[in-house]
């Protein structure tokens, strides 16, 4: 049960929460169209890692690290919807307070995150365009760590990102490290039907 609001946050220039931006509609709306999309996989990192979350990708295949048409065993990505780039418009034109019609995310890493998963510190650098990164966030809670431009270590702000939650970071944080230490599993409301954490990160590939 939500008692205080939480106020919209600028945690450094160019990065701007806005805590439960998208209704409960939208946050189910959302959570079947995830669904929806097929082939989520932990991808494998060229030093030999393996990452804990599952991702599914749309418009373009993140192949750590570039993008590419298709997926690793020759399928076809998942297209980007349409409806996702209207989403992403609008979810910039509230975080900034100004017009975003000209955003055009081509796209998207839908992240899942189950009660262990994590994200290290790094740089969302593979993209050949300097538009924004918009971000969504879908049930249990996480620690959203934003940090700074110039390495993965302090200085850097922890962000409680919720169901329904925007992250917008663009201009002199659009290459800031950022991570995910951990999520809150069981935090997300029930009534949404969804066991764990998904995130969208909507962006401009400039392929
Ligand atoms: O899950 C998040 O909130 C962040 C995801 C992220 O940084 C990424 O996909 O590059
Ligand atoms: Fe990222």
């Amino acid at each position: 049960m939500e008692l205080l609001p939480r106020p919209r946050r600028e945690i450094a220039p160019g990065a701007v929460h806005v805590p439960d931006w998208l209704t409960v509609q939208e946050q189910r709306d959302l959570v079947t169209a995830c669904r929806g999309w097929r082939g989520y996989r932990s991808t494998r990192l060229p030093n030999g890692g393996v990452m804990s979350v599952r991702t599914v990708c749309l418009g373009w295949q993140w192949r750590p690290y570039r993008y590419d048409r298709l997926r690793e065993d020759g399928s076809p990505v998942e297209p980007f919807p349409d409806w996702l780039a209207d989403l992403g418009r609008r979810a910039l034109a509230d975080a900034y307070g100004r017009p975003a019609e000209d955003y055009e995310p081509d796209v998207a890493l839908v992240n899942y995150y189950d009660a262990t998963s994590k994200m290290g510190m790094h740089q969302d650098k593979d993209e050949h365009s300097t538009e924004p990164v918009v971000s969504l966030s879908l049930g249990d809670t996480c620690v959203f760590r934003f940090g700074n431009t110039e390495h993965r270590n302090r200085p850097y702000t922890d962000v409680e990102l919720r169901s329904g939650d925007l992250f917008v970071f663009g201009g002199p944080s659009r290459l800031a490290f950022h991570g995910v230490p951990k999520t809150l599993p069981g935090t997300a409301d029930p009534d949404l039907g969804l066991t764990g954490r998904l995130n969208l990160t909507l962006r401009v590939s400039g392929r």
